[in-house]
């Protein structure tokens, strides 16, 4: 139960300020995350990682000194912004480059590839790089479907250590591929995590029963067995690790390796010092050296009840940066020999405030026609904020059957936002397009996640369709929306029967055009590609997931529809009513 908070949907702003008062030692805010407090060593390449918040000390307990020059935190279990982490990477960069690590999520992957765009347009190398080492989220053959948990922290490590030798972006990349490849994780779950304002948590698990393979966002483990001893635990995370031995080490008997047992939550450190015991002895007997442990918290889940055990297998260079010494508010180890170099001054450009969409306080000139549809498009976009606020419980709850359960509050976040850009773009005088261009980024900057940046798409799509000279048309906007479709397509890679929105946006796209296409007026051909989208929101309950969140639980979610299609039909059924109400 999270206990202590004041408004849960500012309950991650909130941290993060107390986090960054109480450990100015080490970091200094930015807008989106932090930095190192003494800046980016000039000529240094900077780590930037991150994720979504509630999994302290990941991310931003890790800046500092030989481990990340910058974190970027986003909402509570949903990936920060593109924005958020382009403003925590300017303000790391120290003129050579950056390379941006988080965990391998869906919203992460979307929010880092875009930052990493928007970056080289700022004129700086930004590559990216997901961490794989959670074996109970895909097969050994699929090792890049795989999510990141405890192993992010000697991977994040590994790299930063090169960065901080003065190697370049390309090495630095490589050491990181070379330290995920031979990082494996492996944990166990007894009971979920509450998240800030929820009455219930994401999960439970049978009295005296416990989850195998579980995630950091109180996903479900993929199955369930009796509650074992510390003994029996251990033997279980020990045991499943050893069967994964990575390529290139040749069987466990005489390899060294890098040991974390890592507490989710609310399982005491006795309580892990008792399993680590028999780990220590496990290891030990089937040949393996262990290498400066770590026991303790390192990522976590709120207050889920779980462990996970990460082995890195270790050769001489691995091993050298994982003994590199480290300063950080959550991770301390060994003593620098020298002074910390002088950062690059340009890092140095303390709370550096990025602008975001709804700052902005002019809007280019628009006809009398667009700035009239505009009017329409604000109401529209009240009317989806509406029908989200008054949705934002059930939505959370359908995706905490298979997903992470903040699918409610990413959409409540970003339809807020949204709205809110487009009010002030409408009394700046802006035309359709550019006011939906405004809500775009609004959605996105604003909610993180993955659906932060399909809805920035969607909207940015229709945005550019109508753009703000001529009178919007039942054509244009139909165009809008196959290009939305398409761009969500494009962007998630999701195709239909994945069990995501896009078994939706795919239908609603083409019931839309088609109708347009045989000369139906728009609202009439709106209401009949609604029904369409409800009917095709209600069908992803028979449907297993292939992508996101919920992909590794797949068979829990059969019967339930998918969250992001569920929303995604609500929202076209109000756009359904605003038109109506204008035609
Ligand atoms: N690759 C993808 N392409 C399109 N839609 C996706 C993809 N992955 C997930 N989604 C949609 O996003 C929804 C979840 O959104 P959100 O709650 O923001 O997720 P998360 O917490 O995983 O970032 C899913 O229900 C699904 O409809
Ligand atoms: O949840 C996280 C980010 O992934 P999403 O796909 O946006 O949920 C985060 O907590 C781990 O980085």
């Amino acid at each position: 139960m999270t206990r202590l908070f004041n408004d849960p949907s500012a309950f991650a702003d909130e941290a993060l300020e107390g986090f960054t008062a109480a450990h100015q030692r080490w970091v200094r805010p930015v807008t989106g995350g932090v930095v190192r407090a003494a800046g980016t060593p000039a000529g240094q390449v900077a780590v930037v990682i991150g994720g979504g918040s509630g999994h302290y000390p990941a991310f931003t307990g890790l800046v500092g000194r030989g481990l990340a020059h910058g974190a970027a935190a986003g909402n509570v279990f949903a990936s920060p912004s593109a924005q958020q982490i382009r403003s925590v990477a300017r303000a790391a960069h120290g003129g050579a480059g950056v390379l941006l690590m988080y965990g391998n999520y869906a919203g992460d992957v979307l929010h880092f590839g875009q930052a990493a765009e928007r970056l080289a347009g700022d004129g700086i190398d930004a590559r990216t790089f997901a961490v794989t080492d959670d074996i109970s989220s895909a097969s050994p053959e699929e090792p890049a479907k795989r999510r990141g948990i405890a192993g992010d922290l000697p991977v994040f490590k590994a790299a930063a250590a090169a960065a901080e030798r003065g190697a370049d972006l390309d090495e630095v990349l490589r050491v990181a591929g070379h330290a995920n490849a031979r990082t494996r994780s492996f944990g166990i779950a007894f009971s979920g995590c509450t998240l800030p304002g929820a009455d219930e948590p994401l999960f439970t698990v049978p009295e005296g029963r416990m989850a195998v393979g579980l995630g950091i966002h109180g996903e479900p483990g993929i199955g369930e067995e009796a509650l074992p001893t510390a003994d029996e635990a251990a033997e279980l995370l020990v045991t499943s690790l050893l069967k994964e031995i990575p390529e290139g080490v040749d069987g466990p008997g005489g390899q060294r390796a890098a040991v974390i047992l890592n507490g989710l939550g609310s399982v005491k450190y006795e309580e892990l010092f008792v399993v680590y015991r028999r780990v220590a002895a496990l290891l030990a007997d089937a040949g393996v050296e262990i290498v400066d442990p770590e026991v303790g918290e390192l990522v976590t889940s709120f207050d889920m009840a779980g462990i996970s055990l990460t082995l890195t297998w270790l050769d001489d260079e691995l091993e050298e940066l994982w003994r590199a010494p480290a300063d950080t508010p959550a991770h301390r180890k060994g003593a620098f020999t020298g002074p910390e170099p002088e950062a690059e001054p340009a890092a140095g450009a303390a709370g550096e405030t990025i602008l975001l969409a709804d700052d902005d306080e002019t809007v280019p000139e628009a006809s009398e026609e667009s700035r009239r549809a505009a009017g329409i498009a604000l109401a529209a976009l009240t009317a989806v904020a509406t029908t989200v606020d008054t949705h934002v419980e059930e939505l959370g709850r359908i995706d905490a059957v298979a997903g992470d359960g903040d699918h409610g509050i990413g959409m409540q976040r970003g339809s807020t936002a949204a709205r809110r850009a487009a009010l002030t773009a409408h009394d700046l005088g802006a035309g359709a397009g550019t006011l939906l261009t405004r809500a775009a980024d609004a959605w996105a900057d604003k909610a993180g996640g993955t659906s932060g940046a399909l809805w920035g798409t969607i909207l940015r799509a229709v945005g550019t369709a109508l753009g703000d000279q001529d009178k919007p048309t039942a054509d244009s906007v139909a165009h809008g929306v196959s290009a939305a479709s398409a761009g969500v397509q494009r962007l998630g890679g999701a195709e239909v029967g994945d069990k995501t929105m896009v078994d939706v946006l795919v239908p609603f796209a083409d019931t839309l055009a088609e109708l347009v296409a045989a000369g139906t007026p728009l609202t009439d051909s709106w209401d009949r590609a609604a029904r369409a989208a409800e009917a095709a929101a209600a069908a992803t309950a028979d449907l297993l997931p292939r992508k996101g969140r919920a992909r590794p639980h797949a068979e829990k979610s059969l019967g339930t529809p998918d969250a992001g299609a569920h929303s995604l039909a609500l929202i076209t059924r109000a756009v359904h009513g605003v038109l109506l109400n204008h035609h």
